[in-house]
């Protein structure tokens, strides 16, 4: 059934196990719970929830406008739904460390398996857009220790993300990346990566699993999993790819109806009735509803004598 049949402590124990250097690991990007399963089912090996594109689900630019609140329903709502460990997009954190402190804490309580933090401040921006702004090194590493701090599950991921890279150039990102991993990091995501070597490069300078962005349209070109996983990288993220396709596809549906006046051109496009309701399990959900009702009460007056 669409939820999840395994405990949120079972997925952090799993996305650990799964970290190793080089296993390039794929985490396509969702923005809702009705396609956790389809990710599952097509074997990859977790899920992404991306700060960006729960910001564009809500209509707003992804500049740090969303709340706690907002990011951890939204992502526990998508956890739920797979068996897949999820990793969630936290932004810089939601505040001062203290409040990154409490952010980890609703997103364990959301049953998300990790989440990343990252050295931009508000307005944050997309890592992948020119003009960004940074924190300092203590500010950034404070806000690291602070979600290690907070957590209650050790094995929560705490993810850094650095933006030096584009701002300061690959030496300073690594120095950064090395800090944050001291101040009690569990991985790292290095964002804007021009080239392959330079994902090598931050693999052989810290002991930790690396994160690879795949976003379409950014500073890194879009490279296979098999390239990615010689350069060391633990996990890949493909963080807007179901977003983007899906809004490609609206706007082609409606322009087809807008024009012929029928969407019949665009149905063969379409996911079926039958496929949606295969991916929602309506299957399942009526053999639990038979069992039960299967499940004979004993008659209280029987009971009586
Ligand atoms: C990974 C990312 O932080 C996200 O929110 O998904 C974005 C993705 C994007 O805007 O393409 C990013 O800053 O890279
Ligand atoms: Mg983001």
């Amino acid at each position: 059934m669409l939820y999840s049949t395994i405990t949120p402590a079972q997925k952090r124990l799993d996305l650990r196990a799964m970290l190793t250097p080089g296993a390039a690991r794929q985490f396509p990007g969702t923005f809702t719970p009705l396609s956790a399963p389809l990710i599952e089912q097509k074997g990859f090996d977790g899920i992404y929830i991306s700060g960006a594109v729960l910001a564009n689900e809500l209509g707003l630019p992804d500049i740090g406008l969303t709340t706690l609140s907002e990011v951890a329903q939204r992502a526990g709502q998508i956890a739920r739904a797979t068996n897949l460990p999820a990793l969630v997009d936290a932004d810089t954190g939601f505040g001062e460390p203290m409040n990154v402190a409490r952010s980890v804490q609703e997103l364990e309580d959301a049953g998300l398996a990790g989440c990343h933090i990252e050295d931009q401040f508000n307005p944050k921006r997309c890592g992948h857009l020119d003009g960004k702004n940074l924190v300092d090194l203590q500010t950034a590493t404070k806000r690291v220790a602070a979600a290690a701090r907070g957590r209650r599950d050790e094995n929560f991921l705490i993810m850094a993300r650095t933006d030096l890279r584009a701002v300061e150039g690959l030496d300073a990102a690594i120095e950064r990346a090395k800090a944050l991993v001291d101040a009690g990091a569990d991985a790292i995501f290095p964002e804007a990566m021009k080239d392959l070597s330079e994902f090598a490069a931050v693999c052989a300078a810290v002991d930790v699993p690396v994160l690879a962005n795949m976003t379409e349209f950014g500073k890194s070109p879009l490279f296979t999993r098999d390239q990615l996983a010689e350069t060391g990288v633990a996990m890949v993220i493909y963080p807007v790819t179901s977003l983007r396709s899906a809004m490609g596809a609206i706007e082609r549906t409606l322009d087809t109806l807008a024009a012929e006046g029928s969407q019949e051109a665009a149905v063969d496009q379409m996911m079926t009735r039958a496929r949606l309701y295969d991916l929602v399990d309506y299957e399942g959900y009526n053999a639990f509803d038979t069992g039960i009702f299967n499940f004979d009460v004993p008659d209280v007056h029987e009971l009586n004598t």
